[in-house]
């Protein structure tokens, strides 16, 4: 089915009937092409049987063999020649006097670079943007009731550096808690009276700005832009007379990171600025799926967005979706908007290029424009995949914590199997975040709400439709197939796709590493934990012969000496110039440390099997990892950076709490046997009696 045909009929019923802007959450789509109607995307009502509200869109992959392709649904599209007025009066005007309520508001535009969010939310003179048309009706409504209307400007860079813009010092901003209302240190608020007053500040701060960042680069600098216009009862205090506000974000563009750039600092910035989209992306997925923990604090935009985006503040979220259209390139399509719908740099040389060209980069954008929606819900779709499995795992866990016994002789006989629970290498650790986040919601299929359709992604049933049918048949086809768009799927399935991950992976030891590579590894980190460990046993100098590949001599190994400097009154002295308890602490922390640092270790370079023996990571999950890899060659430097896989560093660090309990107990009873062995020794060189060793 073809825009043309459902934008004047399907959408517009979709917009009367069904839009609800009194949703938490509401995603629309604006989208801009050289032609008019644009043809690589399809707009469809919802099939028969699923949410009524809003529409189904749908990517053309003509570089596709395939005749399928997969429908997002969002709760309106906007089209070509839908400006924005229209989305105004449809989707921002209704929520202005809730503002005047004490409801706060949040419209955030998202999109690829270039894709349109400034001209949705700023405008120019001709077309004025969201924000200034809302300014003049947020201007009328208090002049009616008596209030005070005042705005701020701001920016986040890619180092979640927060600056005023309207203060000529760009003074930076701090943000405060106080019972409950966010308080911004450095960021001015200034009173407007008049549209034209508004305009001049705006844009003054806006041309600043985009100067600003231009100096002594060739490039723009990216980053985050909001504009919040606050409604005050009273002028003078802004602490007693605060009514509410309405924020405008204008979000810098997501670019791929795994594009190829010289630049090292401009992959840095494009990789920050992704993870603060993802961030946002996260905190309204949360909020639109009633999540208990939201994760504000995952960037400074989220945070300073915090008290417009909880309890009874409304979002909406603009889409920008923006192509090249390159096989129905029309006459009068502009030399500029090509440039701008494709990497600006290159594309100021490709202008004239050839149709060969214009393709590639037509395919390159369209990438880039499913990406936004794909990256951003990558990382909430995975953690929403690690919920579904945690209670299932947290099980695990402690059934694996309890076949440790304590007893030796159990130990000794048990002790191939505890290898293989053990070191699970760090593999068959646990994430259980069920005591973070929460139960898995059951969804029903028709709960699922279109405004959440955007972070939420399809409905338990994805529609596949066929374009050989190009109509209303849809195959209401289940599928699990990784397709770029299929990001948006449901997270029930996926979750349950997750379990089934999971435990398949238990059933299936047949792929595990032999046990002599597991002893190994657990070999191998013994030895790192009894290196940072100040152990009374010293290794023969010679050892460190054995270790110089360059030496030819054949040195036989050596029992470890004791260090008899350290037996003071006829005891072992551990560690004597510590007390036991800085000794316990230092090797905790040390432990503690080498276990995240193998484990971050185990992320950067395991490959794709080994990344999926570890529990909570299944084939999505994996391949999500090895893009990150691809993105950077060391993604993962700290707990923090496992947020871009879905997982907190709370979550990971119980892992390792838990995991450091076991490799304590295995520890001890290395040590056990290794006194025992000693003991022997010593008998046996004393001829009480005589042990053979092999
Ligand atoms: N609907 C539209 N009609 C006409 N021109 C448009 C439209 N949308 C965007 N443009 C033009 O395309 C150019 C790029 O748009 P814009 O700057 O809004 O993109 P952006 O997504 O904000 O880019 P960035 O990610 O770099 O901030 C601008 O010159 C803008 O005027």
């Amino acid at each position: 089915m073809d825009w043309n045909h459902l934008k004047q009929s399907d959408c517009a019923k979709a917009n009367s009937a069904g839009s609800n802007p009194l949703r938490k959450v509401r995603v629309v789509a604006k989208v801009r092409g050289c032609t008019d109607p644009v043809d690589w995307i399809s707009v469809n009502k919802p099939c028969v049987g699923e949410s009524s509200d809003g529409v189904a869109i749908s990517f053309r992959e003509q570089s596709s063999s395939s005749s399928r392709k997969e429908s997002y649904l969002v709760d309106n599209c906007y089209g070509n020649s839908e400006e924005n007025e229209i989305i105004y009066s449809r989707d921002v005007k209704p929520l202005i006097s809730a503002v005047f309520e004490g409801n706060n508001s949040t419209i955030i535009a998202i999109g690829a670079r270039g894709s349109g969010k400034t001209h949705v939310i700023q405008g120019s003179t001709e077309t004025p943007g969201l924000s200034v048309l809302a300014i003049t009706e947020f201007l009328s409504m208090a002049e009616q009731s008596g209030k005070n209307i005042a705005v701020s400007f701001y920016e986040v860079d890619h180092q979640e550096h927060a600056v005023d813009l309207l203060n000529q010092e760009q003074s930076t901003i701090f943000v405060f808690e106080d019972r409950g209302r966010l308080l911004f240190k450095g960021l001015s608020q200034i009173p407007v009276k008049s549209t034209a007053e508004f305009q001049k500040l705006y844009f003054t701060a806006c041309a600043a700005r985009k100067s600003a960042t231009k100096k002594g680069n060739d490039r723009a600098r990216r980053s985050h832009v909001g504009l919040i216009v606050h409604v005050l009862s009273d002028a003078e205090s802004r602490e007693t007379g605060y009514v509410g506000k309405m924020n405008f974000v204008d979000l810098a563009g997501y670019e791929d990171a795994r594009k190829k750039s010289s630049d090292s600092s401009y992959l840095v910035e494009t990789n920050k600025i992704n993870k603060s989209i993802y961030a946002l992306s996260n905190v309204c997925h949360a909020l639109s799926t009633n999540e208990s923990r939201v994760p504000y604090r995952e960037s400074k935009l989220t945070r300073m967005l915090q008290d417009s985006l909880r309890g009874t503040s409304k979002i909406l979220m603009v889409v920008c979706l923006a192509t090249l259209d390159s096989t129905k390139k029309s006459e009068n399509c502009s030399a500029r908007q090509i440039m701008l719908t494709s990497s600006k740099s290159q594309m100021l040389k490709s202008v004239s290029s050839t149709a060969k060209k214009l393709t590639a980069s037509r395919s390159h954008v369209e990438k880039k424009t499913a990406d936004v929606i794909k990256s951003a819900l990558k990382g909430r779709k995975l953690f929403h995949e690690a919920s579904h499995s945690a209670k299932a795992e947290k099980a695990k866990l402690s059934n694996t914590s309890s076949t440790f016994k304590t007893s030796v002789e159990e130990e000794e006989n048990s002790i191939a199997q505890d290898t293989k629970a053990l070191v699970p290498s760090l593999q068959d650790h646990s994430f259980p975040d069920a005591r973070f986040h929460m139960e898995p919601k059951s969804m029903e299929e028709n709960e699922i709400t279109v405004s959440d359709a955007r972070f939420q992604a399809e409905p338990v049933v994805k529609k596949v439709v066929s374009e050989e049918t190009e109509g209303h048949q849809e195959e209401l086809t289940p599928r699990s197939d990784s397709k770029a768009l299929s990001i948006i799927d449901s997270t029930v399935q996926e979750g349950h796709n997750m379990n089934k991950e999971n435990d398949s992976l238990i059933a299936n030891n047949a792929g595990s590493p032999p046990i002599s590579a597991k002893l190994r590894e657990i070999s191998n980190n013994l030895k790192f934990l009894l290196s940072s460990t100040p152990l009374c046993v010293k290794k023969p100098e010679e050892e460190s012969i054995l270790l110089d590949l360059s030496s030819t001599d054949i040195v036989e190994p050596k029992t470890p000496i004791t260090e008899q400097t350290l037996r003071v009154n006829d005891r072992w002295d551990v560690a004597n110039t510590k007390s036991p308890w800085e000794t316990y602490s230092m090797r905790s922390s040390g432990m503690k440390n080498s276990l995240v640092q193998e484990y971050l270790k185990f992320l950067n370079t395991a490959n794709k099997e080994e990344l999926k023996r570890l529990k909570g990571i299944g084939e999505k999950r994996a391949t999500f990892i090895l893009e990150l890899r691809e993105e950077s060659p060391e993604p993962f430097k700290s707990l923090d950076d496992l947020k871009d896989i879905g997982l907190s560093a709370k979550q990971v660090s119980l892992f390792s709490f838990e995991y450091l309990l076991i490799l304590q107990r295995f520890l001890i009873i290395t040590i056990f046997h290794y006194v025992i062995l000693k003991f022997l020794n010593l008998y046996e060189e004393n001829g009480f009696f005589v042990v053979q060793f092999p």
